[in-house]
């Protein structure tokens, strides 16, 4: 039978699910930050997190959509301007394209999407549907993961800084207003879920969107690993595809 926790014990629940299941525990990512990747796998890795990026502001508006509390779209859509900027060539999205066009990546090529693998796209539309499809409590829990993410940005930008010649703090520079945005977006999160997780079942919900969200992390990295790493199958039609698709 579950239990109702007090605020301060579901904040160590999900907060011990970050500790089990965030994806700064996948060999992907300790290859990366590592430098034991080649130009290659690094532009792949960017080309296919393009999508995680694009998809971000659509699973924001979904969520805004969703709620008919004023103070909830207010806080919200902050999130939209940090993505999309208020100008065209300002926001995260653009930053994130100097980071591939850094890399040496086509644009068009890029913000198609196609070259994309696919399980990195349908894990990307998952959480897209989680937060149209799943009660809002769960639709905001989905975004805790961002508890996580300072340490691994910084752990992101100072191991590929050191060991990649090919990348520069300019291309990096996306990660760099994401170590402002995230805590205050997680702070947000995480007290709005303290406050409305008010039953057990609603408490196991929370956690279990959480875990959720982990998975669409860590299996956007399984996608990356099979392809470019090991066993190396990439896809028909996905990046590196023979010579006839590159
Ligand atoms: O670099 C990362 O490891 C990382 C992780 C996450 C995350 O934990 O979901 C996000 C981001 N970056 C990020 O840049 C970002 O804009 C973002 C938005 C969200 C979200 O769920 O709303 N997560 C993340």
């Amino acid at each position: 039978m579950t239990v109702l926790m007090s605020a301060d014990e579901l904040e160590a629940e999900l907060r011990s699910v970050g500790a089990a299941r965030y994806h700064n525990r996948h060999p992907f990512h300790q290859l990366l930050h590592g430098g034991a990747l080649n130009r290659r796998q690094v532009q792949a890795w960017a080309l296919n997190r393009y999508c995680y990026q694009a998809a971000i502001p659509i699973k924001d508006a979904t969520l805004i959509a969703r709620t008919d509390d004023p103070d909830l779209r207010r806080l919200w859509r902050q999130r939209l301007i940090d993505h999309d900027g208020t100008a065209p060539g300002e926001g995260g999205i653009v930053r994130w394209l100097a980071l591939t066009e850094g890399l040496g990546l086509d644009r068009d090529m890029v913000t198609s999407r196609t070259r994309a693998l696919p399980a990195t796209r349908f894990a990307v539309q998952a959480y897209v549907d989680f937060v149209r499809d799943r009660p809002l409590l769960e639709a905001v829990a989905s975004s805790l993961t961002e508890m996580f993410s300072p340490t691994i940005i910084s752990e992101r930008v100072a191991g590929m800084l050191a060991n990649y010649n090919f990348i520069t703090k300019e291309t990096l520079s996306y990660f760099n207003a994401r170590l402002d945005q995230a805590p205050r977006d997680a702070d947000f999160a995480l007290d709005y879920v303290k406050r409305h997780a008010r039953t057990p079942d609603q408490q196991q919900a929370v956690i279990a969107a959480l875990g959720f969200k982990c998975d669409v992390l860590w299996a956007q990295l399984d996608a990356l690993h099979h392809a470019y790493v090991m066993p190396g199958m990439i896809p028909p039609g996905a990046f590196g595809y023979r010579d006839t698709w590159s």
